[in-house]
């Protein structure tokens, strides 16, 4: 599970996130819905310390997150984080060593190997291809990839839908509920209420920087109060 506790952040004087009590239940899906600029990337970010709170804190697991070096380089082997540009992440140029990237770079806890990961994101025999020539929504499956590769407990999706058309989105959502089927725990943003109804198990909308809605079910919301966009899967 991870948690937020009164959390408040902002940016210099502008603050972004005011008193969130967030909550993500283990092995399930929670989407975090809300307008451009709610805050829904800078909460996602203080779940693996990528942001550290003003006030509140962080829970993962039942365990309070701290930020020295240690604490960090833990949470980010148990919390795995893909960027809503798959370019920032991408590191290597093939798709063999950029999944390998990660465990190669990990001390301790267990790698997955890279073939297998790969085939678990739907792209068995993708290892020898150049990142740069993958297709966007081929580009997203490797961030995945080199994600899912660490073993993570929980995966947070920044807008993964972001430059998916219709088919890459129905794929992202069955690749999903697949892996909270094995057990993973997830957090999606998206601004999508039909992807988020496809994908998810429990809905937060942020608006202005603080919990707006949160519930089961996105049926009955008011959409256009919250600045959510109109998209059928
Ligand atoms: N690095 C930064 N420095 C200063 N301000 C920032 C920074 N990142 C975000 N902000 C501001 O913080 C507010 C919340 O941004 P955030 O990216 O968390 O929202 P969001 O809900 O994820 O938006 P979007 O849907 O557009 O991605 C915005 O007003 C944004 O301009």
């Amino acid at each position: 599970m991870i948690e937020t506790v009164d959390l408040h952040f902002g940016y210099g004087d502008q603050s972004v996130l005011r008193g969130v009590d967030f909550t993500a239940q283990s092995a399930a899906v929670t989407v975090l819905l809300g307008r451009n600029g709610a805050g829904k990337s800078s909460l996602l970010k203080q779940f693996n310390g990528l942001l550290e709170p003003d006030r509140g804190h962080v829970e993962i697991g039942g365990e309070r997150l701290e930020y020295d070096s240690d604490s960090l380089k833990a949470v980010r082997r148990r919390v795995g984080f893909v960027f809503q540009q798959p370019e920032d992440q991408l590191v290597a140029p093939t798709v063999e060593q950029d999944v390998a990237f990660g465990p190669h770079n990990m001390e301790g806890g267990e790698a997955e190997s890279v073939s297998r990961t790969l085939e678990r994101v739907g792209l068995a025999g993708y290892e020898d291809r150049l990142c740069s020539r993958l297709s966007n929504g081929e580009r997203k499956r490797v961030a995945l990839a080199g994600v899912l590769a660490m073993n993570p407990d929980y995966v947070v999706l920044d807008e993964p839908t972001a430059g998916l058309d219709g088919e890459g989105t129905r794929a992202l959502v069955d690749l999903i509920r697949g892996l909270t089927d094995e057990g993973i725990t997830f957090v999606v943003s998206t601004h999508y209420p039909g992807f988020a109804s496809a994908v998810g198990d429990a809905f937060t909308v942020l608006d202005d920087g603080e919990i707006a809605y949160r519930g089961a079910t996105l049926e009955g919301i008011d959409a256009e109060r919250y600045g959510l966009r109109r998209f059928g899967v």
